[in-house]
């Protein structure tokens, strides 16, 4: 008797365990772990995952697994037990952790067929049931009871496959080919026996004689200047014939990607790859943070170290954030390894998401690039995984599961024994505190390759500005910068920050921000009821009408849009030719490539944009960088405000000066004097990672504590607060003395979609416990969580804290 193990796709925590269930005879072969199966339950079919096969179940009575749905296993072994950690550590359902491996089409309905692959014979029942038939459907193939040992085997020696056939229109693409019906002689007499005025049919005749391959039809259309009736006249006379093929949809298919060779490393990347190339060779785990300036070469590394891996066979993940995922990326990536690479991020469709997925699932491609959910690629023979700008906050799904792909990262390169390469110019504090620990490995690499200086920055005190009469958001420097560039034919990169929502409050005359005491952040703005909150502790005061420090009555919230400064920008420089990315203007498809394109063809003089222009640029013409408020960021009410602040004004400013012509910077803010503004402009992160230590070390920040954040959150505001209160003293009684709860407190951001939002935080050092005390405290409220509309979501070293 066999009996498979099913998490079943019903997220809820009584069922957060696996089931047994009966296997059907003639499937043994079939259902292995990590294969999806349908399964009676309740009165419901539904979808489940195999995770183990066993002999034995301590139950009696099992039911039988209604349907296998997939032909191979579409998660490893390696990631069954991935999911179940992720599960554990994140505090989700095991369920919520598998589908988060998996593209999303595998989710939805589809069908399956089953495709011959061979001109010979298939073994004798499939033959049988394809009866000369190129493909037949899997629903065929169980209505008529075949044989599914034969068909495992038929797959397992490649003659025929099993393609998933997506319902959803985008996800297919189908293409219709035309290619001889005859052989070429054949062909040949019928040219010569065409009549004189089929002249057009002649010119496609003439065609496939020289080039007998199958080819798209549109393709035909346009080569031949021809149309559909006269190739559907050659069809009919049966010298032609159409088919239609399944082509994976490549989202980069018209950008040719020149290739390019690794080239000599300098010095210092020499320095910095030895070690990873030694833990590639010896096959040893090991995370590397590669702590490399704007422009020293980084990507070059990471390539180099690829390649190392791939001679010996293996594979290849590399992480970049969502928004540097940008053409120019990728083609670093192909152009040096081709179609061995496929490429993962969220501006493609389901359906060519899915393509790609299918690509490193057959093991046609041993690289991946992608965003976040890259890291579960379902690679088995892994060598090294990359994380570039490690620090990115994207790389933490806000979302159950609620994982870092860091942390997913360590844990596969630790299976599989390979290097682990987490890249930054400014890397996370706790990264950087580890490496200085020596828990990870540091690799330094201090100098940009064109050996030139970085590029100077200039601060300019929006306050002065102000003092002088001058209240438009450009100050006079740099509008003199910009009009100088625009003469010069060079090219300008403007950065608004503009990061989430701004409600602190501020004095534009003496800069001054309001903070709370207690915590070091800055204090928000309710205009509902004129108070000024933090969002840590309960902390309050009502909203001041003169500044505390000086008196004066500048006093106010904060926040501008791009659309506010291109006009405003536009009326200062009538000449300039703007190109605004935002959100707004990129939020077609392809709406990115073609504005930054557009710019890189110098049909634009400055591109104007928020943090999504703020990496991995690298254009020859730009000499100037202007960010317009720094500040937005720096008074955001999170702890690592200050951090953002910095790796954002780095990665802004190592966006001038790349190449050969010398760049400029200019930071406008009203904090000219704060550490991080300070230290950036100087570029100057070692001395950064001391002064933010301190602060986090006096208010009992990481790295020097964990922090948990539970947001609660119902329509109703008693409600939310009522709970949030309950689990702080839940908390509070059951965890160690050594943690802090703080809060209740409203959220940052108070009210969304008119659901009333609290929070409570934990700062601790070691709670061994705490995962198990608040499963049981969602357990605890999980029939108001079904029935009552509560949210609850708990955060494990949370990264946005709005
Ligand atoms: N060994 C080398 N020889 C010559 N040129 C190189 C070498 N390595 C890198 N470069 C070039 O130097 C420039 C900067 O390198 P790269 O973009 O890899 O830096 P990076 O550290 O990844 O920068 P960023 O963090 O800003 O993205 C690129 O134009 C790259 O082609
Ligand atoms: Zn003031
Ligand atoms: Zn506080």
């Amino acid at each position: 008797m066999s009996i498979a193990k099913v998490i079943v796709d019903v997220p809820t925590s009584q069922t957060n365990h696996s089931f047994d269930y009966l296997i059907p005879e003639g499937l043994e072969e079939l259902i292995t772990p990590g294969v999806r199966v349908s399964v009676p339950f309740g009165p419901r079919k539904v979808m489940g995952f195999v995770i183990a096969v066993t002999g034995k179940s301590e139950f009696k009575k099992l039911r039988t697994i209604d349907q296998v749905m997939d032909m191979t296993p579409v998660l490893t072994t390696e990631l069954l037990d991935l999911g179940r950690w992720l599960a554990d550590q994140t505090v989700s359902f095991y369920i919520q952790a598998y589908q988060a491996m998996l593209p999303q089409v595998l989710k939805a309905k589809y069908k399956k067929e089953i495709e011959s692959l061979t001109e010979g014979d298939l073994p004798d029942h499939l033959e049988k049931l394809f009866a000369g038939r190129a493909v037949i459907s899997f629903d065929e193939f169980m209505e008529r009871k075949g044989n599914y040992r034969e068909l495992l085997s038929a797959i397992h020696e490649g003659t025929v496959q099993i393609n998933y056939i997506v319902q959803s229109k985008e996800t297919i693409k189908k293409v219709l080919f035309i290619e001889p019906d005859k052989e070429l002689y054949l062909l040949e007499e019928a040219l010569v026996d065409l009549p004189k005025n089929a002249q057009k049919q002649r010119v496609i005749l003439e065609f496939f004689l020289k080039n007998p391959e199958p080819v798209e039809k549109s393709k035909l259309v346009q080569k031949c200047q021809t149309t559909s009736s006269t190739i559907q006249a050659l069809i009919d006379k049966n010298l032609l014939r159409k088919s239609e093929k399944k082509i994976y949809r490549n989202p980069y298919e018209n950008t040719t990607f020149k290739k390019t060779s690794p080239l000599p490393l300098s010095n210092q990347q020499q320095k910095a790859i030895t070690p990873i190339w030694e833990a590639i060779d010896q096959t040893r785990n090991e995370v590397f943070l590669l702590h490399g300036v704007t422009g020293s070469g980084k990507t070059e590394v990471y390539l180099q170290s690829i390649e190392k891996v791939l001679a010996k066979g293996k594979e290849a993940i590399v992480l970049v954030p969502e928004i540097a995922l940008t053409p120019q990326m990728v083609r670093r990536f192909k152009g040096r390894f081709g179609g061995e690479v496929a490429v993962l991020h969220s501006a493609l469709s389901p359906g060519e998401k899915f393509d790609e997925w299918t690509k490193i699932h057959k093991k046609e491609v041993k690289v991946v690039v992608g965003a976040r959910s890259a890291i579960f690629a379902p690679f088995e023979n892994l060598g090294i995984i990359i994380i570039d700008e490690e620090h990115e906050t994207s790389y933490k799904q806000e979302e159950q599961p609620r994982y870092h792909a860091r942390e997913v990262a360590k844990y596969r390169g630790q299976f599989h024994q390979c290097p682990v390469v987490l890249g930054s110019a400014t890397p996370l504090l706790e990264s950087f505190a580890r490496a200085k620990k020596n828990v990870y490995q540091l690799l330094e690499m201090p100098d940009r390759m064109n050996e030139q200086e970085m590029p100077p920055v200039e601060i300019v005190d929006m306050r002065e500005e102000l003092h002088q009469g001058n209240r438009s958001m450009f100050s006079k420097r740099l509008l003199e910068a910009i009009r100088e560039r625009i003469a010069k034919k060079e090219q300008i990169v403007l950065f608004l920050n503009r990061r989430g929502y701004s409600t602190f409050v501020m004095c534009r005359d003496c800069g001054d921000v309001m903070k709370c005491p207690a915590c070091d952040i800055a204090l928000t703005f309710h205009k509902s009821s004129h108070q000024l909150k933090c969002h840590y502790c309960d902390y309050q005061i009502p909203m001041v009408r003169n500044c505390p420090s000086c008196e004066s009555d500048q006093i106010r919230y904060f926040g501008t849009g791009t659309q506010k400064v291109e006009e405003a920008l536009l009326e200062a420089v009538p000449e300039a030719r703007i190109v605004r990315m935002d959100v707004d203007t990129t939020r077609k498809k392809g709406a990115h490539e073609k504005l930054l394109n557009k710019f890189q063809e110098k049909q634009a003089d400055i591109l104007l944009g928020t943090q999504m222009i703020a990496k991995g640029l690298d254009f020859e013409n730009v000499t100037l960088v202007g960010v317009l408020a720094v500040d937005a960021m720096l008074n955001l009410p999170d702890f690592r405000s200050s951090e953002k602040t910095f790796q954002l004004l780095t990665q802004v400013s190592g966006r001038a000066g790349r190449h050969k012509l010398p760049g400029q910077v200019i930071l406008q803010t009203y904090a000219k004097e704060h550490y991080a503004v300070e230290l950036a402009s100087q570029y100057d992160y070692d001395q950064f990672f001391l002064q933010e230590m301190k602060m986090r070390k006096n208010f009992h920040y990481p790295p020097y504590f964990f922090l948990t954040l539970i947001n609660v959150s119902h329509p109703n505001q008693l409600k939310a607060m009522e709970v949030t209160r309950m689990i702080s003293k839940l908390l509070y009684k059951h965890l160690s003395d050594a943690a802090t709860i703080l809060g209740p407190t409203p959220s940052p951001i108070e009210r969304i979609n008119n659901r009333y939002r609290y929070q409570c935080m934990v700062k601790y050092r070691d709670e061994p416990n705490q995962r198990s005390i608040i499963r049981k405290i969602l357990q605890y409220y999980y029939d108001e969580i079904q029935k009552n509309d509560l949210t609850i979501q708990v955060d494990f070293e949370p990264y946005q804290l709005m």
